[in-house]
């Protein structure tokens, strides 16, 4: 085991799924895979294009399962409510990871969660987010709440009136805290009637960081791609998909920007064909939230793009929609304004002086470098790769355990090279966004019993659960088969901030399991893996949704409207961030989107 030394880049993962092979050098141990990830193949310019994309959607196909934390900072989180619930769910992390949970004066400690996984470093989870470990000491680390403003309040209110509603806002305007607040007060409201809230989102990492599912997975349509009746046809035959349907009573959907149009209306109608009610989704309660003006749905023709406020029903579901103005990720005025230009891709000449200036290298006295970020996946894998070769730690090697149906062998490697989880994970002792502080047995991780946040040793050695594709809960996966050998785990601290305090929470990382399944429940593809990736480089897909306040973004390969934007609104001040390759000509915003933003009209607070 290594020392207790500061651990790699690490984040948790909870569902993202993209993979994240680094090579390694193998002296270890753990037994073999099912399956082996496939060697990768070199790819034509559209066909790199489409697969960059499909890689930092982890995965509309994959079912993940309830991801234990984020790792990596910013992640939307799980409820408290969730906390408080089985084993299982007490394994997910607050949610308060870095994104600072929302928080009403009369929320509880033990409801800060944090929704955002991503936010990582080095390990376990999901992206962004997450972790969940409890502070070290409550008392000392306790980060402190964070009020809603009056225009999250104001939408709060209308939703628990029952309205269906979108809220917008640029990046940085607390959707996500909004949202924390949203799920917690519908899941109260309906607490009598578990699972009538369902909570889903566009890609696998962002419905890892609010504690949902995929859309899709929801849905139980698989890819989506037949009508809306072969679709409902579908779904009858998978009695959980159509239990789904039936109980739900408010649906919220995160990242709106990814969805397709045309799967919108899919959606509405299913959900309408399904419940005999001819309103869309079946007259149940729709909540829509997203940034248009950051990464848009995945399509094979950029130019043919079709944005969910195009879809035909849109209008009729969405009865009030909100524009959220208070940016509170930046608190300098000059940077918001800077990055309100690049959103509408307007830059001002100053402004672009302004962000080539910030190619300057930066340095951090205190070790914890900056998270990277680049547009493409192999970008990312070669800079985490070469970051864990030059830590001079002893290494603990994690195999994942794969398993599943499907024939195609050549398939089911295509799909797993796409789940977050790593087929062969590395860890040393190191700093990044988690750190790993040591690797022990589950009966020697000590807790605080009066931290809430604690994960208790008999949560910690729970076996794994997976969600299904279709979004149950609880099923309990096969432990890795290597898991079994496997005598320690690692630890991993992760630090929490709300607002303008952090705090540490620590947490003990076990093997989670991922998978694909079809509408009928047969599971395709699974794998079982510690919820860790190497976190100190992501990608700008996987960015989504976090806040970090040291960054280093490499522009030069950027391929997408919006993915610039995201990429630098991670950051919180200008002196945590660095631009490589800054090139104006590359931020862009999607004419529609600038003409549909016109109709927007802001809360009068
Ligand atoms: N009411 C609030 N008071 C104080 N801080 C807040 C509030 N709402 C949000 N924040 C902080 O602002 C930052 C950004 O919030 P959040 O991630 O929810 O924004 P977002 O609109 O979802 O951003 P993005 O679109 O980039 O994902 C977080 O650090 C969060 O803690």
């Amino acid at each position: 085991m290594s020392s207790t030394k500061l651990m790699s880049g690490l984040k948790t993962i909870k569902r993202d799924f993209t993979s994240n092979a680094v090579a390694a050098p193998s002296s270890s141990q753990t037994p073999s895979t099912n399956v082996n990830p496939g060697a990768k193949k070199s790819l034509n310019g559209i066909e790199q294009r489409l697969k960059d994309i499909q890689d930092a959607l982890n995965g509309q196909l994959v079912q993940g399962e309830r991801m234990t934390m984020k790792g990596a900072a910013g992640q939307k989180r799980s409820s408290p409510n969730e906390y408080e619930d089985s084993a299982a769910k007490r394994r997910q992390l607050p949610s308060s990871w870095n994104d600072a949970p929302s928080h009403t004066s009369s929320q509880t400690r033990a409801s800060q969660g944090s929704r955002n996984l991503s936010r990582p470093s080095t390990s376990v989870i999901p992206t962004s987010t997450i972790a969940v470990g409890p502070p070290t000491n409550p008392s000392r680390d306790k980060p402190a709440p964070v009020f809603l403003s009056q225009e999250q309040t104001h939408i709060l209110k209308l939703v628990e009136n029952g309205e269906s509603i979108f809220y917008t806002g640029s990046a940085g305007t607390g959707k996500s805290v909004l949202l924390r607040e949203i799920i917690k007060v519908l899941k109260k409201k309906h607490a009598r009637s578990a699972d009538s809230v369902a909570i889903t989102a566009s890609t696998g990492i962002a419905a890892c960081n609010i504690g949902g599912v995929t859309i899709h997975s929801f849905a139980g349509i698989g890819i989506g791609v037949d009508s809306a009746e072969h679709l409902a046809q579908k779904v009858r035959k998978n009695k959980k998909a159509m239990a789904r349907w039936l109980r739900t009573k408010v649906i919220i959907i995160d990242e709106v920007s990814m969805v397709d149009g045309d799967l919108y209306d899919k959606l509405a109608r299913v959900g309408s064909i399904l419940r005999k009610d001819t309103k869309p989704f079946g007259g149940i309660q729709v909540i829509v939230t997203g940034d248009f003006f950051q990464l848009p749905p995945v399509n094979r023709d950029p130019r043919a793009v079709k944005f969910a406020f195009e879809a035909e029903l849109w209008g009729q579901t969405i009865k009030k929609t909100f524009n959220l103005t208070k940016v509170f990720r930046q608190k300098d005025p000059e940077f918001v304004d800077m990055l309100n230009e690049m959103r509408f891709g307007r830059l001002t000449t100053a402004s672009i002086m302004k962000f080539k200036k910030l190619a300057r290298p930066l340095q951090y006295d205190d070790g914890v470098g900056a998270t990277e970020l680049f547009p493409r996946r192999e970008d990312v894998e070669r800079s985490n790769g070469s970051r864990m070769q030059h830590i001079k730690a002893e290494e603990q090697i994690y195999k994942a355990y794969d398993s599943g149906s499907i024939a195609d062998t050549e398939q089911g490697q295509k799909v797993l090279t796409n789940f977050m989880a790593s087929e062969r994970l590395i860890l040393k002792s190191a700093r990044s966004m988690g750190t790993i502080v040591e690797f022990t047995e589950p009966q020697n991780f000590m807790t605080n019993p009066d931290d809430p946040y604690t994960v208790s040793p008999a949560s910690a050695t729970t076996k794994p659960t997976s969600a299904s594709a279709s979004g149950s809960k609880g099923s309990t996966a096969a432990p890795a088969r290597g898991a079994s050998l496997v005598q320690k785990w690692p630890v991993v601290e992760f630090i929490v901030r709300q607002g303008q305090n952090t705090g540490k929470r620590r947490m003990l990382v076990q093997p989670e399991s991922w998978k694909v399944e079809l509408p009928n429940g047969e599971v395709q593809v699974a794998r079982t893996q510690l919820p860790l990736i190497l976190a100190w480089a992501m990608s700008i897909h996987k960015s989504q949704g976090q806040t970090l306040d040291r960054v280093k973004v490499d522009l030069a390969k950027v391929f997408e409207k919006g993915q610039a934007y995201v990429a630098l609104s991670r950051a919180t001040c200008l002196e945590g961030l660095q631009v490589l390759n800054f090139d104006a000509t590359k931020v862009n915003a999607h004419p529609k989107v600038v003409q549909w933003s016109k109709t927007l009209e802001t809360i009068p607070v």
